[in-house]
């Protein structure tokens, strides 16, 4: 029996898995110079999430530490993320959720600052909106709210959770010269996700610039 409220295996098992995921979302070119974070929900108290500060490339299981949803304070050593409350407000809303990738791509920052004062990005008619989860067709449409960029994660996080009670957001939300937060039922159909995202980020941008050229 552990002395602690979370299981050490799916601790190990999770820090495994952020580790990995981070170098292949890092490869990718998504998370440049230590920014981004990456979480896995351990229980419906904890979860596993990215130390502060880390270079995303060289991840391992050293760089992961467990944080209570309840209060985003640390339970293990190590200082968390300074956006760790964006991930907790996912795992407290949704109890299906069992993990959250936010990246920093060019093609994400780029596009919300093209997108000037715009509240949403539409995505319409890809065949890769099947990758998210209820989508059958590429006949359908994917709004993503984008919200405006600030240090006070607790404000955002209420923001977030206020658009969630709107029913505004179903897969992710972009901030603003920032970067996308995604989360879904397993790292595995996170990780899809995230990059069915990143290329239409960088196909809208494609898209953007051929019409600025014509
Ligand atoms: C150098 S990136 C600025 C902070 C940020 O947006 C980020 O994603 C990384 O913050 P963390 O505290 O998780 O390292
Ligand atoms: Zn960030």
């Amino acid at each position: 029996m552990s002395a602690r409220p979370w299981s050490p295996t799916a601790f190990r098992a999770a820090a495994r898995t952020l580790a990995a995921t981070g170098q292949r979302i890092y490869q990718h070119g998504w998370s440049p110079a230590t920014s981004s974070n990456y979480s896995m929900r351990l229980n419906d108290r904890y979860c596993a999430v990215t130390v502060s500060g880390r270079d995303k490339g060289l991840l391992s299981e050293a760089d992961i530490m467990v944080v209570e949803l309840a209060n985003n304070q640390g339970a293990s050593p190590g200082k968390p993320s300074a956006e760790t409350g964006l991930h907790t407000q996912v795992y407290r809303r949704h109890a299906d959720a069992q993990a959250v990738l936010h990246t920093h791509s060019m093609a994400s920052t780029v596009l919300t600052m093209e997108l000037a004062d715009q509240k949403r990005l539409r995505l319409e008619g890809y065949e890769l909106l099947k990758a998210f989860g209820g989508n059958s067709t590429h006949d359908t449409v994917l709004d993503i709210p984008v919200f405006e960029n600030t240090q006070d994660i607790d404000a955002l996080a209420r923001d977030v959770d206020a658009a969630m009670d709107a029913g505004t957001i179903t897969h992710a939300y972009l901030i603003r010269g920032h970067g996308v937060y995604t989360w879904g039922e397993s790292m595995a159909a996170c990780y899809r996700q995230l990059e069915a995202l990143e290329f239409l980020f960088a196909v809208e941008v494609q898209r953007r610039q051929m019409r600025s050229r014509a």
